[in-house]
C-alpha cells in the first residue's frame, strides 16, 4: 500500500497560539485511523490543520507524496480530502438531492450510489436542509463529501447528539466504506469504542502531543489502557 497523509513534526493552532505539537502521522492509501483523546486536546485541531484551516508553525504535511503544507483548503478538497464537520452545515433552502449535487465532482459516487448506501436520503430526497432529523442531516453530511469523490474522509464525530438505533445505521455504512469500498478515513468520537471498531489503527491525543499509537483491535482489547486514555468508552 501506498502513502496517502502524512505529517512530519507538525505544530500548528490559531493565531499565535499553538495547540498541536510536533505531531507525526501517516496514513496508507485505504487505510483507517481513529483519532481519540479528551475535550480540548486537539482532534478538531488535526483535521482543521489536514484541511489547512489553521495556522501551521512548523513541520509539513504530505498528501499523495506531494508536500501541501501551503496548500488552499479548496485545493486540498479537490485533491480528494473529503471534510464531513462537527457541525454538518446543512442549508435550510437547499433540497437534500440540491446538496449533493451541487458538490458533485466526477467518479464512483453518483446519486444512484449514494442513494443506494443511504436508501433513506433518497425517500427524503425532496425534503429541505432544515426538515431533517440528526441522523439524516448526518448522512447528507457524509454523503455531500462522498458526491466530491475523496480519497480520504475525515469525520469529526458523527455518531454526536445522534439516537443508538442510527447510530447502529452508520456504524454499518462507515464499516462499508472502509471495507467494502477501500476508502481512507480518519474518525474523530467521544464514543470511543465505535471508533476503534471502525478502524485499523488509532492514535491518542492529549493537549495537543501524540500521547499514544496501536492498532485499534489491541487497544479495544485493554479497556483499562483506553479508560486512561480517553476516560469515556
Ligand atoms: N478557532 C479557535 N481559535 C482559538 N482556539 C481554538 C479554536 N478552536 C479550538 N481552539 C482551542 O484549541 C484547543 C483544542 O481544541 P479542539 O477543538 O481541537 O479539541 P478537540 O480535541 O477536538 O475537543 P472536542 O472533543 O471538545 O471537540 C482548545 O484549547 C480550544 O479552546
Amino acid at each position: 500500500m501506498s502513502e496517502l497523509l502524512r505529517f512530519h513534526n507538525v505544530s500548528a493552532g490559531y493565531g499565535d497560539s499553538i495547540v498541536l505539537e510536533n505531531v507525526s502521522i501517516s496514513l496508507e492509501t485505504g487505510g483507517s485511523l481513529a483519532l481519540l483523546g479528551r475535550n480540548g486536546v486537539g482532534k478538531t485541531t488535526l483535521i482543521m490543520t489536514l484541511m489547512g484551516l489553521t495556522k501551521l508553525h512548523s513541520g509539513e504535511v504530505f498528501w499523495q507524496g506531494k508536500n501541501i503544507s501551503s496548500t488552499s483548503t479548496y485545493k486540498r478538497s479537490l485533491a480528494g480530502l473529503g471534510w464531513v464537520p462537527q457541525e454538518r452545515h446543512m442549508f435550510p433552502s437547499l433540497t437534500v438531492e440540491e446538496h449533493l449535487t451541487v458538490v458533485a465532482r466526477p467518479g464512483k459516487w453518483d446519486l444512484q450510489k449514494i442513494y443506494g448506501i443511504f436508501p433513506r436520503l433518497k425517500e427524503r430526497r425532496a425534503n429541505m436542509g432544515n426538515q431533517l432529523s440528526g441522523g439524516e442531516q448526518q448522512m447528507v453530511a457524509i454523503a455531500r463529501a462522498l458526491m466530491t469523490n475523496p480519497s480520504l474522509l475525515l469525520l469529526d464525530e458523527p455518531m454526536e447528539g445522534l439516537a443508538p438505533i442510527i447510530v447502529q445505521d452508520l456504524m454499518q455504512i462507515i464499516k462499508g466504506l472502509v471495507t467494502d469500498e477501500g476508502l481512507a478515513v480518519i474518525i474523530v468520537e467521544q464514543h470511543a469504542r465505535l471508533a476503534l471498531a471502525l478502524t485499523k489503527n488509532m492514535i491518542a491525543l492529549d493537549r495537543g502531543k501524540v500521547i499514544y499509537e496501536s492498532e485499534s483491535a489491541s487497544l479495544l482489547a485493554d479497556s483499562a489502557l483506553l479508560n486512561r486514555l480517553v476516560s469515556v468508552s
